[in-house]
């Protein structure tokens, strides 16, 4: 039958929905489990009633209603739920004719998107509301005038260069605090201030200055062994090493590095991240560096297997993201990799050197500080000094139980949140980002997390299709958008359409042909023609997950960096962390994170060094609200005054309604629904996007179940309508009875769900760079002793790294 636009079309079907298992074997457990089916059977069919979903009114299980098949298994009729629409009598053009239709056709059914969804359990009168007072930048430098980085102990002709090459004026409120420590004491620091404020610099500054002035004349003279012309060299020794918890962090730190050191160019860093032959990293380390970037894994690898890694001069330890190191399960290495230092000292004598500290000293950074973080320190760091940005907050004892400091958000950070009922999430996003990008300099580049990379990859392709399907031949075989090229990175942002899809960068090149070895027919660039408006042709998407080969990260990455058309960027968690994207106006969290500092490192994206920035969280009705709660603690009032509820019939109506045309009662619904029919018949018709979608679905449903313990009261998996949930990926039904690899056919919600569950434990990854897959889903484990703890996240990263590519999951 054509595809007429009708959502549901279930035939009552005669044939059992899955055939019976087959019990081979005369075992007693092949006999038990026989008999346990088929008692769990007759029970279906004794206690079978329509489970009635108390809030809606419709049936709890997706509505669907159990009927006894002629095998005694229970098979489904015909949704009815959807059809009884919440205004029988008036509706939507649109859906009067869908009603109409569905009479003609008794078989079919007709599911609206705006019927029997769940309520929101608040009132509008508890969510607040926009505060127009202007708020003071919380992370921006302090152009008082007071404090110059040259008062804070820099040589002039570092601040020089700063001001000069880099143009920056004054330093931040960390880097006043770190600098001012660091470049006279000698003490391990631990390194805490919000996202955005600088603190890349705030450790590094100190070092150069305190490796420049080595050089400083007369400094080096009684140093012979490290002195040709009284300066030092790339030979010299290795002062410093920084790790970074991700190949794409490493790069930038290493990048600011670069820029600093070229007011110095004798002293000289290099990285060792993977992602490159070893052999190559190890003529660096032969050449000698002074300070090495390096992920832990790399370095571990090269201090036990790289004899020219000469490590007895290192002063400085910094670990950069020192949470997210614990997290990702990197605490044994570390370990390894403090003991090889002090190992190593022990054997050479460590030589004094004026102006540099006499022992290792380590610097922690981190936005976020939680028990782990303090658990790390205990390895490495000895009577740290608390350096925050707010002087006040100072704990020069030691770490300090602030809790509250490792929550808070920039505070000229516009926050937002929106409560859309599952049905509605696609069409709210799309609305949502239609309506961002409809004026021309509105919002130039927005960030959407989702939580894994399937999702990342159904939605890209969602907005990278092609919206009319003769439009496939020049979309590509698949039906997706060419490559974005030349009108993406050459930043005139007036080169057509047409032209930018013919021309494809070296960039590009690179991330296709490394797109290929995987994924032969996966863009990570594309314009969307379904969300442009004639004052943002040129908008483009780009895609972002760890399950893309380095090569398409790094060259996804620096095409969205360097853009400058509208573009936006969907992505799973792997861009949450230190990275520093120019011209980032709007973070959207479509799927909210999986922990709080998750969500603090997210919106960190925007609003950095003192620019504005907004940031939206979709929640769904019901428990999901209670995450407001945790949004509030990110607020320096603690109450969250200024956190603004939007309602998802809103941002709908300005998002369907398109700019200036103001539809006549509720004709954006007829536009939303249409928009959803569009999606739905592509992911029927074209056997990849339904395979895209199913998969997104799946593997979303199982990173879901992975929240952390303190927060699965507001997510939890168990409550989760699988079939509304459905809807946001376009699907008709729920893959549970479409053969989908980890589902059950056709198994009631609450039993989809354990078994969800039992999976999910593999699930959801980040990854490091390259390195390796990681677990991360249980990092809130209660720790007994050290050891264990990590010979137990390194197990469930063994675990994981097993179930990786099953799921996909990144
Ligand atoms: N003193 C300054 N004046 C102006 N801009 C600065 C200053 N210091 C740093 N920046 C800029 O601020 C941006 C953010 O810096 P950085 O990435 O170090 O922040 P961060 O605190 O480490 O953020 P996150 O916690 O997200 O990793 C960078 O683009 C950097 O160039």
């Amino acid at each position: 039958m054509a595809d007429d636009g009708m959502l549901m079309n279930f035939s009552i079907g005669d044939a059992p929905l899955s055939t019976k298992p087959v019990f081979k074997g005369g075992r007693w457990r092949d006999r038990l489990i026989a008999k346990k089916v088929s008692q769990h059977r007759r029970q279906i069919l004794q206690t079978e009633k329509p489970r009635i979903d108390t809030a809606t009114g419709a049936n709890a299980s997706n509505g669907q209603i159990k009927a006894d098949t002629v095998d005694g298994r229970p098979a489904k009729r015909p949704k009815i739920d959807e059809v009884r629409n919440s205004r029988p009598k008036q509706g939507t053009a649109l859906q009067r004719q869908l009603r109409a239709q569905n009479k003609a056709k008794p078989q079919e059914v007709v599911s609206s998107l705006f019927s029997y969804n769940p309520s929101s359990t608040k009132s509008p009168a508890e969510t607040g509301h926009e505060d127009a007072t202007p708020v003071a930048p919380s992370n921006a430098p302090l152009l008082d005038g007071l404090d110059t980085f040259t008062s804070l102990g820099l040589s002039t002709s570092l601040a020089t260069h700063l001001l000069a090459k880099l143009n920056l004026k004054a330093p931040t409120a960390i880097q006043k605090a770190a600098i001012t420590q660091l470049v006279k004491e000698d003490s391990d620091a631990f390194i805490q201030a919000e996202t955005g404020s600088g603190k890349t610099l705030a450790y590094l500054l100190p070092i150069v200055q305190r490796i420049m002035e080595l050089s400083a004349p007369g400094t080096m003279s009684n140093f012979a062994k490290f002195n040709r012309d009284g300066q030092i060299h790339r030979d010299s020794g290795l002062f410093a090493i920084i790790l970074a918890p991700t190949r794409e962090l490493c790069k930038q730190i290493s990048t600011v590095l670069d820029s600093l050191l070229r007011c110095a160019n004798w002293i000289v860093a290099g990285t060792v991240i993977g992602g490159e032959k070893k052999k190559s990293e190890k003529a660096r380390l032969r050449k000698g560096l002074n300070i090495l970037v390096a992920t832990p894994g790399r370095l571990a690898d090269h201090l036990n297997n790289t004899e020219v890694l000469r490590v007895s001069n290192v002063r400085w330890l910094v670990l950069d993201e020192g949470d997210r190191l614990m997290e990702l399960g990197f605490e044994e290495e570390i370990r390894g990799i403090v003991e090889k230092l002090e190992q190593r000292n022990t054997l050479v004598k460590t030589v004094a050197m004026p102006g540099l500290p006499a022992r290792r000293t380590t610097v922690m950074c981190s936005a976020t500080m939680k028990m782990n973080v303090q658990r790390l320190g205990e390895i490495s760091l000895k009577d740290a000094v608390h350096l925050k940005a707010d002087p006040a907050d100072h704990d020069a004892e030691g770490v300090s139980e602030n809790k509250d400091s490792a929550f808070l958000a920039p505070a000229q950070l516009k926050q937002s949140y929106i409560v859309v009922p599952p049905k509605q999430r696609l069409i709210t996003l799309t609305a949502l980002l239609k309506r961002t990008f409809a004026r021309k300099g509105s919002v130039m580049k927005a960030i959407v997390f989702v939580s894994c990379a399937d999702s990342v990859d159904f939605h890209f392709e969602v907005f990278a299709r092609r919206e009319e399907r003769n439009d496939k031949e020049t979309a590509g075989v698949d039906g997706s958008s060419k490559v974005v090229g030349k009108g993406d990175t050459k930043d005139d942002g007036n080169s057509n359409q047409a032209e930018s899809k013919s021309v494809t960068t070296e960039t590009e090149d690179k991330a296709t042909n490394a797109n290929k070895k995987s994924k032969p027919d996966l863009p990570t660039v594309a314009l969307i023609p379904t969300l442009t408006s004639p004052a943002n042709p040129n908008l483009t998407l780009h895609k972002l997950h760890g399950s893309l080969p380095q090569p398409v990260r790094t060259a996804t990455l620096a095409a969205f960096a360097r853009s400058t058309n509208p573009s936006i960027l969907l992505c799973t968690d792997v861009a949450s962390r230190g990275l520093d994207l120019p011209n980032i106006d709007l973070v959207i969290e479509y799927d909210p994170p999986f922990s709080a500092d998750d969500h603090l490192h997210r919106i960190g994206r925007t609003a950095r060094v003192g620019r504005d920035g907004r940031a939206v969280i979709f929640l769904m009705p019901g428990g999901e609200e209670g995450y407001v709660k945790v949004l509030r603690k990110g607020y320096r009032d603690g109450v969250g005054r200024s956190l603004v509820r939007n309602e998802a019939d809103d941002v709908l109506k300005r998002g369907f309604e398109g700019s200036g045309v103001v539809t006549k009662g509720r004709e954006w619904e007829d536009k939303a629904t249409e928009w959803q029919l569009e999606v739905e018949r592509w992911v029927i018709e074209d056997k990849r996007a339904g395979e895209l979608a199913r998969k997104a679905y799946v593997s979303h449903v199982r990173a879901y179940a992975t929240h952390v313990v303190a927060e699965r009261e507001m997510f939890d998996v168990k409550v989760l309508h699988l079939g509304h949930l459905a809807k946001a990926f376009a699907l008709r039904d729920r893959p549970g009875k479409m053969g989908v690899p980890g589902m059950r056919q056709g198994a009631e919600g609450g039993k989809s769900v354990s078994r969800i569950q039992g999976i999910s434990r593999k699930d959801r990854s980040e990854d490091d760079g390259g390195d390796r897959k990681m677990h991360r889903a249980d990092h809130n484990v209660p720790m007994t002793d050290g050891q264990e703890a990590a010979k137990k996240m390194r197990a469930k990263m063994e675990e994981h790294m097993a179930a990786a590519s099953e799921f996909n999951i990144g």
